[in-house]
């Protein structure tokens, strides 16, 4: 698989505290890569590394398969962020603003359009920024990120402190870029609802360590709330309660059953019995996707 950013070992320490320890971080192209992790897990000073903000204590940093050590100037030109709330000149227009980042990226005029327009924030450009809510704000700074055509874009906690319409612009202009623009994403966040809505692929970061690395279907399966049985000659009691009617999954010599009321299992147990079928196990597997997290980030529990 071809990774836009790979580290290996990836570490910094404050002092004797690891803000980041062994990180092994793989964002695959295309993949919007959510960030995942409560307050001072490390997600900041692991994209401070990336930006080549900051110099890790030890470990690589590959972006674009290269070296940040070696190609900074290369990678970081194709490199967009969004890190820090971005500062504007308040009495400027937005395209104002955007004319001054213009000049130090030398790209051409007609590019502050496009940007605007990606953001959907074309029609007030030509508006003072001061007037514009916070979401407006964040926007114009994904705009201003996005002036270099990046391939790739790192946005650091961008829907902090937005309201709910707000959250859902940003939400949904990220969910575009990686479809229109070919862009791969990372976002990072300390909300599991967040990240559960527009990641692709997630990372779970506790205390420097990354403790999960997956798809966000990978990292749904752990959560699924299942009922499960466990008989014997689980093959021939599934095919069983498919023959009537009841609904059920086999996986690895266990059934799981959709139907879950009260009614729903005692039907599908009565029927299994009837047929001569032991049961020796009826479990709740009960693990909404917040559990999952919060047990990962409390245990640091590698999955
Ligand atoms: N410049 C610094 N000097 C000393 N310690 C630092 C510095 N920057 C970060 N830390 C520490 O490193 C750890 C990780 O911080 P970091 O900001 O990377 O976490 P985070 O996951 O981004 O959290 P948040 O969402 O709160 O920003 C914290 O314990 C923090 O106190």
């Amino acid at each position: 698989m071809e990774y836009i950013v790979e580290t290996k070992k990836l570490t910094k320490r404050f002092g004797k505290e690891y803000a980041v320890a062994d990180l092994e971080m793989k964002i695959p192209r295309g993949e919007i890569y959510g960030f995942l992790g409560p307050n001072g897990a490390g997600k900041t000073t692991t994209i401070r590394m990336l930006l080549g903000l900051m110099k890790p204590t030890a470990g690589s940093v590959q972006v674009f398969g290269k070296d940040l050590r070696k190609d900074r100037i290369n990678i970081l030109n194709k490199v967009g962020s969004l890190v820090e709330n971005p500062s504007y000149y308040p009495h400027l227009t937005a395209n104002e603003n955007l004319e001054a980042l213009r000049k130090i990226y030398g790209v051409p005029k007609t590019r502050i359009a496009e940007v605007l327009e990606i953001v959907r924030l074309s029609d007030v450009g030509n508006k003072k920024v001061k007037g514009f809510s916070l979401g407006m704000k964040q926007r114009l700074g994904i705009a201003a990120s996005l002036l270099n055509s990046p391939e790739l874009l790192i946005l650091d906690e961008p829907t902090n402190g937005l309201d709910p319409s707000g959250i859902i612009e940003i939400r949904n202009l990220i969910k575009r870029l990686p479809k229109e623009y070919g862009m791969t994403i990372l976002i990072s966040s300390h909300l599991l609802s967040e990240i559960d809505q527009i990641a692709t692929t997630v990372g779970i970061v506790s205390k420097g360590k990354m403790i999960f690395q997956d798809s966000i279907e990978t990292m749904r399966l752990y959560s699924k709330q299942k009922l499960v049985l466990k008989v014997n000659d689980s093959e021939k009691a599934w095919r069983s309660l498919i023959a009537k009617g009841i609904k059920a999954e086999l996986e690895e010599g266990i059934i799981s059953l959709f139907e879950q009321s009260d009614k729903g299992v005692a039907m599908a147990v009565r029927s299994l019995v009837q047929d001569g079928y032991s049961i020796y196990r009826v479990e709740e597997e009960k693990r909404s996707l917040e559990d999952t997290f919060l047990q990962m980030t409390a245990e640091e529990k590698v999955l």
